[in-house]
């Protein structure tokens, strides 16, 4: 609602029964996207990620915008399904398919975990996004109280 509108591509036709990307709740940050699969897979503790296309392409077209693609926290946490890169990043002028990197992330000895055409295996949000230009300088103008500080630095309590 009132929100920016962009151009997206239904690479599967099987979307429309799945029910096509979309916010599954009023307020949700995230579209889910489907796994296109031809057959189920099971993807092995310790395998390589499974590269699954989710069916759709998008063109942001705005350099203001990017999407990520996560992990659903259900199947990230509860089975140990995340993404083989992470977090996916999708360019504002990136027009292929979204992919999924599909990554079995638990320990040997643990079973494989199953994934049917048309699941839901992860989500993708839209971000704004900055990108500054750079002045290259030899010393910072402006003070920092942290200054070079991290990595714990300030402590844990
Ligand atoms: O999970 C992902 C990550 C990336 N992409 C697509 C969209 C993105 O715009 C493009 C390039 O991604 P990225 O820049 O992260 O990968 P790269 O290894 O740097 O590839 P490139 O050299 O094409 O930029 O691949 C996906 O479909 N799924
Ligand atoms: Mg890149």
């Amino acid at each position: 609602m009132g929100g920016p509108v962009i151009e997206l591509k239904v690479l599967d036709a099987r979307l429309h029964g799945w029910g096509m990307p979309r916010y599954q709740t009023a307020m949700a940050a995230a579209i889910d996207l489907h796994a296109c699969l031809d057959a189920p897979i099971e993807i092995a503790p310790g395998s390589p990620p499974a590269l699954i296309s989710s069916g759709i392409a998008v063109h942001i077209g705005d350099p203001g915008m990017a999407a990520l693609v996560l992990p659903r926290s259900g199947m990230g946490h509860k089975q140990g399904l995340v993404l083989g890169n992470l977090v996916g990043l999708i360019d504002a002028d990136y027009t292929g398919p979204i992919m999924v990197s599909a990554w079995n992330r638990n320990g040997p000895g643990t079973p494989p975990i199953r994934l049917s055409p048309g699941d839901r295996f992860a989500q993708m949000v839209f971000v704004p996004i900055l990108r500054p230009e750079f002045t290259v300088v030899e010393e910072f103008t402006a003070p920092s109280e942290r200054g070079a500080g991290g990595f714990g630095s300030t402590g844990h309590r």
